[in-house]
């Protein structure tokens, strides 16, 4: 059992409708502080909103939502940013002339109080030069640093939006399918990483690989038409028969 202390993120009745569909259905999770968490389910099951709930893109109908004890329900993304939840997109959104050390440099930026009237200024940003390129060191793209993200392959170009996360140094990452679209190896390389980066950080993590997901969550927990269907370790979830069907009835009306 989890203490009340050792929880870093936790829902109760978590709920969100849209024009009378609900899409999000009395969800309570709890996210031990430390863990790796996926959320998994069938498509359509409710993982993208619920997401979308937890890093405050959108405001739930109904039920609460607390980072590390403290009440965040209706805060604004940028209001929880600064409780220490960062979050991945499954769009890449690059800009395509600056260079991997330049994007983390602009991250790095961001989130000092310099503001952003001194982007421009080459001086001002050197600065952030040493921990950015630690950062691309930690996901793998120092020898990328002067390459125009444009020209990045898509492993790589994810590996940056990483960087970016962990530029803003949170305590609970959100990442939305970080292995989507990719080859094994992109794959194989991408758990590593995620192994690398939980380390004294929460991750939950929204994946349909289920060998991305028994490799890196200590807990699962399965969603279907908006609620939880089950929750438990990988192996526990993987031979629960109520997932089993959920996830054969999908194949099979597929
Ligand atoms: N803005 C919206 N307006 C209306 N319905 C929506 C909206 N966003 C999501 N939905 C519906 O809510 C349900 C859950 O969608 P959601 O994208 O959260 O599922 P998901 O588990 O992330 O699916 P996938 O694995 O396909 O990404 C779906 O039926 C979807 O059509």
């Amino acid at each position: 059992m989890t203490t009340a202390q050792g929880i870093a993120l936790q829902t109760k009745g978590l709920t969100k409708d849209f024009r009378g569909f609900r899409a999000v259905h009395g969800v309570d999770l709890t996210v031990a502080a430390g863990g790796v968490h996926a959320l998994v389910g069938p498509n359509g099951a409710g993982k993208t909103t619920l997401f979308n709930l937890l890093s405050g893109f959108l405001v739930p109908t109904a039920g609460t939502i607390s980072v590390n004890g403290e009440d965040v329900t209706g805060l604004q993304p940028e209001q929880i940013a600064h409780k220490g939840v960062a979050r991945s997109f499954q769009i890449t959104s690059l800009f395509e002339n600056l260079d991997p050390r330049e994007h983390v440099e602009l991250a790095l930026q961001s989130r000092t109080t310099t503001g952003r009237k001194f982007w421009r200024s080459d001086r001002l940003m050197r600065q952030f030069r040493p921990r950015a390129d630690e950062l691309l060191e930690e996901v793998g793209l120092t020898h990328l640093a002067t390459k125009p993200a444009g020209e990045l392959a898509y492993g790589q170009k994810r590996a940056l939006e990483m960087a970016l996360v962990l530029a803003l140094d949170p305590k609970i990452m959100l990442l939305d399918e970080p292995t989507a679209g990719m080859g094994i190896e992109d794959v194989t390389r991408t758990i590593d990483l995620v192994r690398k980066i939980a380390v004294g950080r929460t991750v939950v993590f929204v994946d349909h690989n289920m060998h991305v997901v028994g490799s890196l969550a200590d807990r699962v927990t399965v969603l279907q038409q908006g609620r939880v269907l089950a929750e438990g370790s990988y192996e526990e979830v993987r031979t629960d028969p109520r997932v089993i069907t959920a996830y054969l009835g999908e194949s099979a009306h597929a």
